[in-house]
């Protein structure tokens, strides 16, 4: 493909993003899979620019912008090279129109944008929110040791105890760790979140969003598959990933509990005060995802905000009544609001008698009212808020 092609290949494509992005359609990462298995003419070097040509413009536009069009002249309009690509030749985007307004700028748009700005996140913690995110593994400790382990690369120690850092671009999937299970693709912050909660040998553990299992799996291994833990989740799809992963993982005490939504107690009837420990990894707006999914910030709008928040009461509740007497619950959440963190956990608190949050003990992140938070910036890893409320 020409380089002028690829510039009009990107514009087709953010079309595409924007108007999933408005109808709750699916994600960037498959429509330009789709894209480009129709468009088997396109090299891996043309695909690989293109792909990064859309995430560039994804990330330099903060509101909806109106076109994928107005969103490349928001890159073109600081790029030379590339506003020059739109001359009209064949399979080239048209010439740039005198007045032709580019998408606007900034972060994300207005009302989140000051959301954000309310929960502290402004100026360089704002603008890393849109940074590109590295590769983290977690190194399986059901099968390896990060100290012993021999990877075809090599990886950064962070602090969480079983976690290495690698290039964004990284590609893991091909090695024979993976394959076998020794390694997981895992965030540090979310590997973070799995120490925050703590989960000992002997513990009776309930996943309440155990999703395809990430933190489970973590879970699994730090209780050297001793225990037990209910990995649960109302979407069917994501929780038939767990068992496959489970097995690969050699994790054995993990049981997957599919729950209807709005009917997840009677599901859990049998579990009521029986946990240790529950971890509520919660739906969330995901502000602290946006460096791998830097469209979700277009999806939110003021009213799915309210929704989550409302789910995330209602999961807390529930989660209060599977704990036993001194159980505790790990709260989380991948995102930078407090109304979805720390206001979240107070109004948990306000509900229920006697609970008492405890600080997760965790190295790294910053004290953020009745939890931790982490940071892209202040943490290089993707945003969370971390609670742990203690029952009676
Ligand atoms: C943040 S994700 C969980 C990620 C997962 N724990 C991991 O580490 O990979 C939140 C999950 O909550 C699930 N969920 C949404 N509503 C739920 C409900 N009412 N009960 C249980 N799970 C729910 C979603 O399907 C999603 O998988």
């Amino acid at each position: 493909m020409r380089p002028a092609a690829r510039v009009q290949a990107a514009i087709e494509l953010l079309d595409a993003i924007i108007g999933a992005a408005l109808d709750n359609g699916p994600p960037a990462d498959r429509l330009i899979a789709d894209y480009f298995r129709q468009r088997r003419y396109a090299g891996s070097k043309d695909r690989r620019a293109v792909r990064d040509l859309v995430y560039r413009a994804i990330r330099a536009c903060g509101p909806v912008p109106v076109s994928g069009r107005a969103a490349m002249l928001r890159l073109a309009a600081d790029d030379p090279a590339l506003a020059e690509m739109f001359d009209g030749s064949d399979h080239a985007p048209d010439l740039i129109v005198e007045g032709e307004r580019p998408a606007a700028a900034g972060i994300a748009p207005q009302w989140l944008t000051e959301e954000l700005a309310k929960s502290g996140i402004r100026g360089e913690e704002a603008e890393a929110l849109l940074d590109r995110a590295p590769l983290d593994l977690r190194v399986n400790s059901l099968k390896a040791s990060r100290e012993t382990l021999d990877l075809p690369e090599t990886g950064e120690f962070l602090a969480a105890p079983n976690a290495l850092r690698f290039d964004g671009g990284t590609r893991v999937e091909t090695w024979d760790a993976y394959e076998d299970g020794r390694v997981e693709v895992q965030d540090h912050g979310s590997q973070l979140a799995c120490l925050a909660a703590a989960p000992e040998p002997h513990d009776t553990v309930i996943d309440l969003c155990a999703g395809a299992g990430g933190k489970t799996l973590a879970m699994a291994a730090t209780m050297e598959n001793g225990g037990a833990i209910i990995a649960c989740d109302t979407d069917k799809r994501r929780l038939s990933q767990l068992p496959p992963r489970a097995e690969r993982a050699g994790a054995t005490n993990i049981t997957p509990v599919l729950l209807d939504p709005g009917k997840e107690l009677e599901r859990l009837e049998s579990y009521r005060e029986s946990a240790d420990l529950v971890l509520v990894d919660a739906p969330c707006s995901g502000t602290g995802t946006w460096r791998r999914n830097p469209e979700t910030r277009w999806r939110l709008t003021p009213n799915r905000l309210d929704a989550l928040i409302e789910t995330q009461a209602r999961l807390l509740d529930l989660a209060a009544r599977l704990v036993k007497p001194g159980g505790r619950i790990t709260y989380v959440v991948c995102s930078l609001l407090d109304r979805e963190g720390t206001l979240q956990a107070k109004a948990f608190l306000e509900r229920h008698s006697g609970w008492k949050a405890k600080l997760p003990l965790i190295p790294a992140g910053q004290e953020r009212g009745a939890g931790v938070r982490l940071t892209p910036h202040h943490d290089a890893t993707d945003g969370f808020f971390i609670a742990q409320l203690c029952s009676p």
